[in-house]
């Protein structure tokens, strides 16, 4: 019995990379995509399912959670990759900021981590094969950021629950976190910030998407590791 792997936030850049290499290898895909967009219907046509959720509410999470579970009876794994990175200069409203950053990064993932915890032992009972928790959080998750305070508080709660979750859903789901720090400039992204960000790690690049492809398939495929984090941070933590 194949379960899916569900990825939240799959219809662009680091989501939509992990949910077409998971296609490639013919596991089942089930993303939630927020804003329709041309890669929905891309992923729909490679074989995948996919669920419109705004996380931003809790009805939205509501909706969601009762969507997946007129899909699937189990998962092989859930990715947390929907995320907004927002920064205390685009507004004044630091109430709205905050509780939006944690609603997304840290009460989305945790709400729907207990609501569907059954379906990944389901999968781990049925299949004598570990069910898996991603949590998608930041290099920030250790030292804050001074320009993205509420987005970074919210990806170390999001770290926080990686340690709680691989507790509580031993020895039958693994759970951990990949903390990137720069993999992927955004288009808007200036020549003179994409150079100014280069020289913050050791190792003064930007791999692209396939470097957390590679990472989320390391935990998909280890019988030993949880409670963890994997850094992608091209040597920054010591720079
Ligand atoms: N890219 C990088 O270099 C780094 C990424 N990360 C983390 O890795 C993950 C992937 O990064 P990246 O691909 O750049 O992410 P994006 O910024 O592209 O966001 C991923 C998706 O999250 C969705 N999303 C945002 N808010 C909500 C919400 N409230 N409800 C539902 N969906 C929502 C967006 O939907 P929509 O398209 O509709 O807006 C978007 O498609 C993120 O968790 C990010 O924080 C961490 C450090 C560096
Ligand atoms: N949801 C997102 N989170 C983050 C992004 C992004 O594009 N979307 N980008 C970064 C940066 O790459 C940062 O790590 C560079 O120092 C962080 N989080």
């Amino acid at each position: 019995m194949t379960s899916p792997i569900l990825i939240t936030g799959g219809a662009q850049r680091l989501g939509l990379a992990i949910a077409k290499d998971l296609l490639r290898q013919h596991h089942k895909v089930i993303i939630t995509y927020r804003t329709k967009k041309p890669s929905v219907d891309e992923l729909k046509g490679l074989g995948a399912l996919a669920i419109q959720a705004n996380f931003s509410t809790q009805d939205g999470i509501d909706c969601f959670i009762e969507a997946i579970k007129k899909e699937t009876t189990s998962l092989r794994c859930i990715v947390h990759n929907a995320s907004d990175w927002d920064q205390e200069s685009d507004t004044q409203d630091y109430n709205q900021l905050f509780g939006k950053m944690m609603q997304v990064h840290a009460n989305t993932p945790y709400q729907i981590n207990l609501a569907l915890q059954g379906l990944l032992q389901k999968h781990a009972t049925q299949s004598e094969e570990f069910g898996d928790i991603i949590h998608m959080t930041d290099y920030v998750q250790l030292k804050g950021s001074k320009k993205h305070i509420a987005y970074a508080a919210s990806k170390a709660a999001l770290h926080n629950l990686t340690l709680s979750f691989s507790a509580l859903l031993a020895p039958q789901i693994k759970v951990n976190s990949i903390a990137p720090a720069l993999v992927m400039f955004n288009d808007h992204d200036s020549e003179e910030y994409r150079a100014r960000a280069l020289k913050k790690s050791l190792l003064e690049t930007c791999p692209g998407a396939e470097e957390a492809v590679k990472a989320v398939n390391f935990l998909l495929n280890s019988n030993y590791i949880t409670g963890q984090t994997i850094h992608l941070d091209g040597g920054r933590h010591l720079k």
